[in-house]
């Protein structure tokens, strides 16, 4: 059974008394799903909560039974939700597939294991002839693609992964596209983009977020929906999320 990602009364801010979410409840659907917002949205945010990068001042993320706020709880959540943040570091001195290893080591996994997952999870994003270079010397594309190999190394229940094709060229675009499609069924995976030409090909549900608010959730198809009459098709994703974002015109007095 697929155990979805639940927000549950969840409060955060950066700074006092700026609260980036105010009440958050919400569960995200299953499946391969796009989360859309505008800059500010607060999207990073809410994938680093769910990814317990940071932690809300009030209430708790779940997923299943596993609890943020619970200490006992923290080490098999965090072992089944992969994160892919949007800003990837190299670590000085690793090769790609140590990186790798690294990170699920980080993740919980024996040492040896990660070590013999490594090169799996690299073939997945085409990075295998690269894994001797040094992480410090490949391009912000192909680290991109590094950090897609580290979430995918440990095998995660969930992946959450903040803009993944920043960056990337319209090949490796594809190949990442190839991945998502070939995630097994258990697994389901929260895309931050705004890129949204490829949502109908690419993905099942969609999630909008505006000002800490979750504006639209439910099937690809609904939220074309909100696309004016006769769009045309390669538009429609486009002026959907115009329509559900756009502001309400002002009143006049
Ligand atoms: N480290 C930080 N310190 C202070 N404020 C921050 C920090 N990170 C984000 N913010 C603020 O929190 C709010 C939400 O930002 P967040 O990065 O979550 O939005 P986003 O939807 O991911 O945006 P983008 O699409 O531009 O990546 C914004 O007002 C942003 O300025």
């Amino acid at each position: 059974m697929i155990m979805p990602i639940t927000f549950q009364g969840c409060a955060f801010g950066y700074r006092r008394n700026r609260p980036v979410l105010h009440d958050l409840t919400f569960t995200f659907p299953t499946g391969r799903t796009v989360f859309l917002g505008v800059n500010g949205a607060g999207k990073s945010t809410v994938l680093s909560l769910a990814a317990t990068v940071l932690r809300p001042a009030a209430g708790h993320v779940r997923h299943g039974a596993l609890r943020t706020d619970r200490r006992a709880d923290l080490r098999t959540y965090r072992r089944q939700v992969a994160w892919l943040p949007q800003q990837v570091s190299p670590v000085p001195g690793l090769t790609v597939r140590e990186q790798v290893a690294y990170a699920g080591w980080l993740k919980g996994m024996r040492q040896g294991d990660a070590r013999r997952q490594a090169p799996r999870a690299l073939a997945q994003v085409e990075m295998e002839e690269f894994a001797d270079h040094r992480t410090t010397q490949l391009s912000g594309g192909q680290l991109r693609r590094v950090a897609i190999a580290q979430a995918l190394v440990h095998d995660a229940e969930v992946l959450l992964l903040d803009e993944p094709t920043a960056g990337l060229d319209l090949r490796q675009r594809r190949v990442f596209q190839d991945v998502l499609h070939q995630l097994p069924p258990h697994v389901h995976a929260i895309v931050s983009t705004h890129d949204v030409a490829d949502v109908e090909t690419d993905f099942e549900q969609v999630v909008v977020l505006d000002a800490g608010e979750v504006l639209f959730t439910g099937p690809v198809a609904g939220f074309l929906d909100h696309a004016p009459a006769g769009t045309p098709a390669a538009r429609r994703a486009e002026e959907a999320f115009h329509a559900l974002t756009a502001p309400e015109p002002a009143c006049a007095s």
